[in-house]
Order: structure tokens, then C-alpha cells, then sequence
């Protein structure tokens, strides 16, 4: 797709033929995760922009076309083990507009439609956001309850339906009618579905369609009975039979008949009272207890219905405003600064807390100084919040109208917040350092790298225990780790002696690890397990290398100069030393006993065990694995307690709140492109 910053008018035929298999491909991908598993890996708007560039195209160059074309075709196959259903009228799709200007050239088009008179009367409802449900009563008892599946072959799923409160089982009248509408699960019930999966270790939905689908869509009906699941019928195909004429007596006429009809739907004839209403419900959206994604714009009389008809694909008679992706003001109370083990602080925004998205978020990440400048955030501001990928809190941006008179540009820090020394800027870097090697942040974080698989390889020393021997001042650096005893370490919280022993024995081996193993561990900057490794087979012992100088460092092959003189600089600092005379003391190995860390691994990620997930924007997962796998990362299916980092896309969806359960770190795309940047 390589073609896709040509504007489509510009496309050549040959582009547009090199570009638009692929795009077909893409789109129908994302269709099977969506529709048949009921679990997306993008966001709605970039499946939405991708399939608006696919309609562009084939409108161009209609030679193009072709009936197998995801805009040929209504949602998913009724892939399921659910009996299939064949739709005597199909079940089809909707046209979206995303803008209140093309909604009025729909209109418009619509009204010189030469073959029918069209009345610009139009019934406006909002869209559920749910799935498509039929369901049909013989003699006014309910016989069958369908999902749309590709609109013409759906999923039987009567017995699930019926568990569903708000569907009659029986109607007053002994009709024979199709009747549709949306199955949807309110946004309480989602939230609550979500949290409850997760206490049970089971995957989360991305929204509460999906939450619908996949609960509506089971083979146990006493599944789908506890999943509180709702309807709004809309639509009667034969509409004949209820002796209606406009679609909003349809919707009074399904009321009367016990159905559960959405209450604000509105009549309307002109372009004004259509952008009061989409304004109007836009504002009111998030107080609804149900999902909406847009407002359904319908031809209020059913002959002029009848007579625009279908596309294959779409009536010709009804089109979606879809909404913008959602955000949410809050106001910022305070601006959190955490140092890293290189002595990075990086800002977090501390808000008051805001429903998005299914849930609560108080925090968001600022990334460096330069963005929060840029960004311009200050104390008391209020901003707009909405998650990047849906996952990620992101600040979009400041409501200025709302700032506070007496606010001032947020005063970037010039101390250390954890040891108070005085931060820089280091070269040309962005972020901003703490350089004082004593600082008690970057030491719990040292000892935690330290410990690490790649380092000293000390299992069972994690963050939290390191926090506690730091509260407890049991250890002030990491050659305090070997002066622990057992009696000490059973003060901690919920240690007994068996974790106590495997502590100690842990412990205990590394002292005899090979000596680049603790090179690396010691966190030097620029020094990477490769460069460790290949220093100390060079210099052989750690003594050697204490005593060489940068240059000779530098000589070394595939070492580097900032390399040479960050090694030389980091043991000419008496602490250093001194902390290096504890080791030895301790009895740790300091000669090189071969490589015992793998050779083609170049980085901090080298033997990290890293999960994708989700889609990630300015790279292919494929791109990411590759360079994960070049730096000696090992990239997984699935997490689990052993990986280290899970790098979650948009829409990343069960492996991210597996990590979360498992308590796995977690980046978003943007921090592992900064860290791509840092290796190079
Ligand atoms: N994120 C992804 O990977 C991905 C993939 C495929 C589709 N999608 C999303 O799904 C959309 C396409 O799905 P679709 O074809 O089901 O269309 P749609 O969901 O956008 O609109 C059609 C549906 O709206 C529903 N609806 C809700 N309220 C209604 C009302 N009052 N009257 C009539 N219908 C109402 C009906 O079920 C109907 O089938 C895309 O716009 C995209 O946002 C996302």
C-alpha cells in the first residue's frame, strides 16, 4: 500500500491496480476480526479511512471492480458453529458519512434521484452500537432470532434470544412479521462483563459491540442469559403488514407491540433541524446507558423507501453520521516526575478522573519536557483526553477558553525529585537527567536491571522486594544484595523462609556468572549486553578492563568510542571503586569464562522475551519483530509470567490485559520507537 499518499484522484491506473489488492486484503482481514471473531485489532476510524480510500478507487476506475470486493459485501461469513439461517431480505449493510457536508450531498443526491420523488422528510435515530439482530414471529410467537452474518446467511441464535428480557416471546397480536433491530449490551454491563474477565483471567472486549456480539453469538444459551444483554428494534422490512406508512409510526407501532424501541428518534425536514439533533445527541452521548456510534438518517415514508432501494451492498434510502472518535476533558491537579534507571524523569499528568472508553483514567503520560512545551500543559488546565489505540491515555490537547486566568507556563523542574541534585540535559537528548550515580531512584532501578535475565540473572528479586529492602535500608546498592541474610530477608512482607532460601540461593549462583554478565549489570550507559561481552572477552578480567583507557576500550572491534569513553569515565568515579572492592569482597566472578550471553544480540533487549499485540501505526508487526529479533529479543505469541514487555498497538486486545493481570510491563508504540531510536 505503498501508493497510499497519492491522493486517490491522482492515482494512476497502474497505482491504483499495484494498491488495490492489497487494500482489499487488508480491509477483509479486518472485517474477519471484527464481524467473525468479534475481536478488532484497529480502530473503527482507520478501518473506516482505509475501506473510504478502497470505495474512492473502484469509483474511479470502476474496470476495477470486482463482486468479491469488501465493498461488495456485507460484514463477515456466519463462520460459527451456530446453524446458519438464510435471510429471505437480506440483511445489508450501511453508507457512512463523517461530516454534517457530506450528509447534506447524500441528501441531495437522494432528492435528484430522477426516477423517484424523493419528500425531504427524513426520521432521525441514533445507531446503536451493537449487531444486527432479526427476529421473526409466526402467528405472534417468536420462532427465530438470526444475526446478519454476510447478509444473506446468518447464525441461528432463538434459544440465546430468548433469554433476552426485552424481547417478547409472545406478541398481542398473532403477526407474521420479520422485525429488525440492534442487540446490544449497556455500557455498565460491559464494564462490569470486562472487570469481571479479567478477575477470571480471560481475554476483555475491545467495546461493547464485540461484548454483544461474542456473548450473543455463544453456543450455550445459559451463557448468554448472564450477560445482560438488550435490544432496540427499527426496522420492519414488510412494513406493509403493520399497516404503517412512515417509519417513525413503524417505531410507534413496534412500541404497541411490546418491542423495545429507542425513545429519541425525531422527524425532520431541513438541514438545520438535522445539525440541532446530531448536536443535541453528540453533547448527550456519554449520558446514554447504551453505546452509540452516530445517528441514522432514514427516508420517513416507506413507499419513497421502497421505491430507492438497495445496493448490493447498502439501502439507497438510509445513511450513518458516525461520530468522531471519542475524548473527554478533565482537569489537570498535578504533573508526577519518575526517574529511570538512566536517570531519566519523564512527566506524568495527574487529572481528575474520567470515564473513557469503558474506563477510568486519571493518568496520562507526558512523555519528555519538550512534548509537555509543545503541549503547553499547565496546572489547572483543562484538557482533552482520549487513548491512543483506545488503550493509552493521551492528552490531545488544551482547552484554552477554559484556562485560568492567573495560570502560568508549568515550571519544568531543575532538581531531581528523588535526590534533589540538579537535572540536565544531556548532548542533544530530549530528556532530561538525574546524573548523581547515588540517586535512590536510579539505584532501586539499577539493582532492578541488575537482577535482570540478561544480567545477573537474580530470580525472584523483583520491584517490589527491591522497594522493600530499600525501605528497610537492608541494601543501598547492589553489592548489598550479597551481605543479605536469611533472617533479614524474612522481615519483608509475605516472605517465608522457602522464598527467603530461594532468594539467598539465587544469590548465591550469580556470583558465579561470567564476568560480562555483571559488566552489563552494572548498568554502564551506551554498554548493551553485546558490547559487554565483547569487552570482556577482549580484556578478559574486570580488573584489565578498570585499568584501560578509553582509547583502548574503543579499539576494541565493534566498540565504539562514546562506548570507550562512558566505560572509562564510569570506573574513574571513586564510588565506583569502591563499590567494585564490595564485589570482590563478596567473592563475585571477575574473569570472563566465555560467552555464556548470546553472541548475535546487540541490546538492552537482547534475551528479553517480547509480545506484540495490537496495531501498531508507523511500523508492520513484522518490521517490529524483525528488529526485536535482530537485537536479540526473542518475540512470543503469548505472555506470560516470563515476558518482560508487551508492545501494545491500537485495539490491542486479550494479550494486553493478560499482561496487565501479570502485572508485564507494557509500552505504547510511540516508547518503543523511542527506544528503537535510542539503540541506534
Ligand atoms: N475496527 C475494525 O477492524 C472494523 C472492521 C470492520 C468493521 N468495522 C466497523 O464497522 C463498521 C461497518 O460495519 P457495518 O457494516 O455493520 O455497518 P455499521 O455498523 O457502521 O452500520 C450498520 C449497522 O448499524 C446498525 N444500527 C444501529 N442503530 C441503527 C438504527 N437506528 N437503524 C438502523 N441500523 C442501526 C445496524 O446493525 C446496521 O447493520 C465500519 O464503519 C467500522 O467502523 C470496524
Amino acid at each position: 500500500m505503498d501508493n497510499q499518499s497519492i491522493p486517490v484522484a491522482q492515482l494512476t491506473l497502474d497505482q491504483a491496480k499495484e494498491e488495490i489488492g492489497p487494500l482489499r486484503k487488508q480491509i477483509a482481514q479486518w472485517g474477519k476480526e471484527y464481524y467473525e471473531q468479534d475481536s478488532p485489532t484497529v480502530e473503527d476510524y482507520v478501518y473506516d479511512r482505509q475501506y473510504q480510500r478502497l470505495v474512492q478507487i473502484e469509483q474511479r476506475f470502476p474496470e476495477l471492480q470486482t463482486p468479491d470486493s469488501p465493498t461488495q459485501q456485507v460484514g463477515g461469513e456466519a463462520e460459527s458453529q451456530l446453524t446458519k439461517v438464510r435471510h429471505e431480505i437480506p440483511m445489508l449493510s450501511m453508507g457512512d458519512v463523517f461530516s454534517i457536508e457530506e450528509l447534506m450531498d447524500f441528501n441531495h443526491r437522494q432528492q435528484e434521484n430522477r426516477d423517484v420523488d424523493v419528500e425531504a422528510e427524513y426520521n432521525l435515530e441514533l445507531k446503536i452500537d451493537g449487531l444486527s439482530l432479526s427476529l421473526v414471529y409466526e402467528n405472534g410467537k417468536l420462532v427465530q432470532g438470526s444475526t446478519r452474518g454476510n447478509g444473506n446467511i446468518g447464525e441461528d441464535v432463538t434459544e440465546n434470544v430468548r433469554t433476552i428480557k426485552s424481547v417478547p416471546q409472545e406478541l398481542p397480536e398473532p403477526l407474521s412479521v420479520e422485525f429488525r433491530g440492534e442487540c446490544y449490551m449497556p455500557k455498565e454491563s460491559f464494564a462490569k462483563l470486562n472487570a469481571q474477565r479479567e478477575d477470571d483471567g480471560q481475554p476483555i472486549f475491545a467495546n461493547p459491540r464485540n461484548a454483544a456480539a461474542g456473548s450473543l453469538r455463544q453456543l450455550d444459551p445459559k451463557v448468554t442469559a448472564k450477560r445482560d444483554l438488550d435490544t432496540f428494534m427499527y426496522y420492519v422490512p414488510e412494513y406493509q403488514k403493520l399497516g404503517v406508512t412512515t417509519q417513525a409510526e413503524a417505531l410507534d407501532r413496534m412500541r404497541e407491540l411490546g418491542f423495545k424501541v429507542n425513545p429519541h428518534n425525531r422527524v425532520v425536514h431541513n438541514r438545520q433541524e438535522i445539525e440541532d439533533y446530531i448536536n443535541e445527541y453528540t453533547a448527550k452521548r456519554d449520558q446514554l446507558a447504551y453505546g452509540i456510534d452516530g445517528i441514522v438518517e432514514k427516508v420517513n415514508d416507506l413507499e419513497t423507501e421502497e421505491a430507492l432501494g438497495n445496493t448490493v451492498k447498502v439501502p439507497r434510502w438510509e445513511i450513518a453520521y458516525k461520530f468522531p472518535p471519542e475524548e473527554q476533558p478533565t482537569i489537570i491537579r498535578d504533573i508526577e516526575w519518575t526517574v529511570g534507571r538512566t536517570g531519566n524523569v519523564t512527566p506524568t499528568a495527574v487529572m481528575d478522573p474520567v470515564q473513557l472508553a469503558g474506563t477510568t483514567v486519571s493518568r496520562a503520560s507526558l512523555h519528555n519536557p519538550d512534548y509537555l512545551k509543545e503541549k503547553d500543559v499547565r496546572l489547572g488546565d483543562t484538557v482533552y483526553l482520549h487513548k491512543a489505540g483506545d488503550i493509552i491515555p493521551e492528552i490531545s490537547k488544551v482547552n484554552l477558553s477554559k484556562r485560568p486566568a492567573d495560570s502560568e507556563p508549568y515550571q519544568i523542574p531543575t532538581k531531581c525529585p528523588a535526590c534533589d541534585s540538579k537535572l540536565v540535559h544531556l548532548d542533544d537528548e530530549v530528556a532530561l537527567r538525574c546524573i548523581n550515580p547515588m540517586c535512590p531512584a536510579q539505584i532501586k532501578e539499577g539493582l532492578a536491571h541488575f537482577a535482570s535475565r540478561n544480567a545477573m540473572d537474580i530470580g525472584g528479586l523483583g520491584p517490589k522486594i527491591i522497594e522493600q529492602l530499600w525501605d528497610k535500608k537492608l541494601i543501598h546498592d547492589v553489592a548489598g544484595l550479597y551481605a543479605l541474610t536469611e533472617e533479614q530477608l524474612l522481615t519483608l512482607d509475605k516472605f517465608g523462609e522457602k522464598s527467603a532460601t530461594n532468594l539467598l540461593t539465587s544469590i548465591n549462583n550469580s556470583r558465579n556468572n561470567s564476568v560480562e554478565r555483571l559488566l552489563f549489570g552494572l548498568g554502564i550507559r551506551h554498554v548493551g549486553a553485546k558490547a559487554a561481552r565483547l569487552i570482556m572477552a577482549h580484556f578478559n578480567d574486570l580488573d584489565q578492563l578498570m585499568g584501560a583507557s578509553a582509547d583502548e576500550i574503543s579499539a576494541v572491534d565493534g566498540i565504539g568510542p562514546t562506548i570507550g569513553e562512558s566505560v572509562e569515565t564510569y570506573f574513574a568515579n571513586e564510588q565506583v571503586q569502591s563499590l567494585i572492592e564490595e564485589l570482590r569482597q563478596s567473592g563475585l566472578n571477575f574473569t570472563y569464562l566465555g560467552s555464556t550471553t548470546p553472541v548475535d544480540e546487540s541490546s538492552d533487549w537482547n534475551g528479553k522475551r517480547v509480545v506484540l499485540t495490537g496495531k501498531l501505526v508507523e511500523m508492520t508487526r513484522t518490521e517490529a519483530k524483525d528488529w526485536l529479533e535482530a537485537h536479540g529479543a526473542k518475540v512470543t505469541g503469548s505472555v506470560s509470567k516470563k515476558t518482560d514487555i508487551v508492545i501494545a498497538g491500537e485495539k490491542a486486545g486479550s494479550k494486553l490485559t493478560k499482561a496487565q493481570e501479570l502485572g508485564v510491563d507494557v509500552w505504547d508504540e510511540q516508547r518503543f520507537s523511542q527506544a528503537m531510536k535510542e539503540e541506534q
